[in-house]
């Protein structure tokens, strides 16, 4: 019998196995997390890869089917030994070994999401089922970007995670918000069911750099119509609120939910709120003045009043956003100038 062998079934081995590549030793491998962003090449994913970069610990791994998001994004990390772009498709399965997972695949724009509206639920439900395989078989942690946008038309104001929402389930936005809350769902099935390391996050409209031009959201819109010399566009009757969270505040409120112990859902997003008349006369003192605010026909369904209470993220997670909406306008502001060769005169 093998004196190596607890049960006496197996052979000592006659060879030593082979020694790991000397690649592994080298400072590419020496990272400590790895970590995976879907729909990294996006708005919030380029954002939050930049910051995960920042850290030379991480090693990130993005993947992204680019229907809203563009290598562009991600261009200043591509060719770094810590990164890797993979073209995927998040409805189809996908092996590689991480240590957490930042699920944010989804086109966020009602524009995009809107345009297949069965191919995003496929999306965020096979989408999401595929990634909390993904962290089942290797005992990743998860992080799932969900939305405000679960509360639907919201009958409480502002809303705290305990409120279950006022969602159509048969309207042309519930490809979006119900499919996010199937992917809620999920993600504290899989957490209930095998035990998986969940935290789920409801962003609400958050603003930077980076957003597509034509996006169609409306801080983009109004930027891109001010810019242009174009009216701005407020969908009526433009007492509608929203409140504003710029991308730095928010990636940081990510990653501290990710690293904290708390598997949410946990609001993030700037309690600042603003009619759409209201954000349309900031944009035009600040970026110019002389454009006209058109008043032009909304779109179904579209929520009256959006406002996040963030005693949660506060308490649990020691977070609120720092950057006021006047503060944030003018950095996208430049970044929009630069992407439309605008001058500032
Ligand atoms: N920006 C917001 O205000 C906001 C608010 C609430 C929630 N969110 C959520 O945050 C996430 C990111 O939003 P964003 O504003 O950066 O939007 P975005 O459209 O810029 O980014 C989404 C990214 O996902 C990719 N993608 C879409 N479908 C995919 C698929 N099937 N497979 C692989 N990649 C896919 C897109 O190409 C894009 O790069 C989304 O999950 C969105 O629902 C955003
Ligand atoms: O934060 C959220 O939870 C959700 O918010 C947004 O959805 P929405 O608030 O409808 O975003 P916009 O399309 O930017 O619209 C905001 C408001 O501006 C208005 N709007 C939009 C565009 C425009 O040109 N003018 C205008 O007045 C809309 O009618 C709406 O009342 C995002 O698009 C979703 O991805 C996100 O999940």
């Amino acid at each position: 019998m093998a004196a190596n062998s607890s049960n006496g079934d197996h052979q000592t081995p006659t060879k030593s196995p082979p020694l790991p590549s000397p690649l592994r030793f080298s400072k590419f491998f020496q990272s400590n997390m790895r970590i995976l962003v879907t729909g990294g090449a996006g708005f919030i994913g380029s954002h939050l890869v930049d910051r995960l970069m920042e850290n030379e610990k991480n090693e990130v791994i993005v993947v992204d089917n680019y229907f809203t998001g563009s290598k562009d994004n991600l261009k200043k990390w591509i060719g770094h030994p810590r990164f890797e772009l993979k073209r995927h498709d998040v409805t189809e399965p996908l092996l590689v070994e991480v240590d957490q997972i930042y699920h944010l695949a989804c086109p966020a724009s009602p524009i995009f999401y809107k345009y297949n509206p069965v191919k995003t639920i496929k999306t965020n439900v096979i989408g999401t089922l595929n990634m909390l395989g993904l962290a089942k078989r290797l005992g990743a942690r998860i992080l799932l970007t969900s939305t405000s946008e679960v509360y639907g038309d919201p009958l409480v104001h502002p809303q705290p995670e305990t409120y279950w929402g006022n969602v159509n389930p048969i309207g042309v936005r519930s490809c979006y918000d119900e499919g996010k809350r199937v992917a809620e769902t999920l993600m504290f099935d899989y957490h209930r069911q095998h035990g998986i390391e969940i935290r789920v996050a409801r962003i609400f409209n958050t603003y930077g750099p980076r957003m597509n031009i034509d996006d169609g959201r409306v801080v983009s819109n109004f930027i891109a119509q001010a810019l242009r010399g174009e009216p701005l566009t407020v969908q009526s009757p433009g007492t509608q609120t929203r409140s504003f969270c710029y991308v730095s505040d928010l990636v940081d409120g990510l990653i501290r939910l990710m690293e904290g112990e708390h598997t949410g859902p946990i609001n993030l997003g700037n309690p600042g709120e603003f009619t759409m008349t209201e954000l349309a006369e900031t944009v035009k003192e600040l970026i110019n003045p002389k454009v006209e605010v058109k008043m032009v026909e909304n779109t179904p369904d579209d929520p009256r009043q959006r406002k996040p209470d963030i005693t949660k993220a506060k308490e649990l997670l020691g977070w609120e956003p720092k950057v006021k909406l006047r503060d944030g306008l003018p950095l996208m502001e430049e970044d929009f100038r630069l992407r439309l060769g605008v001058d500032k005169n």
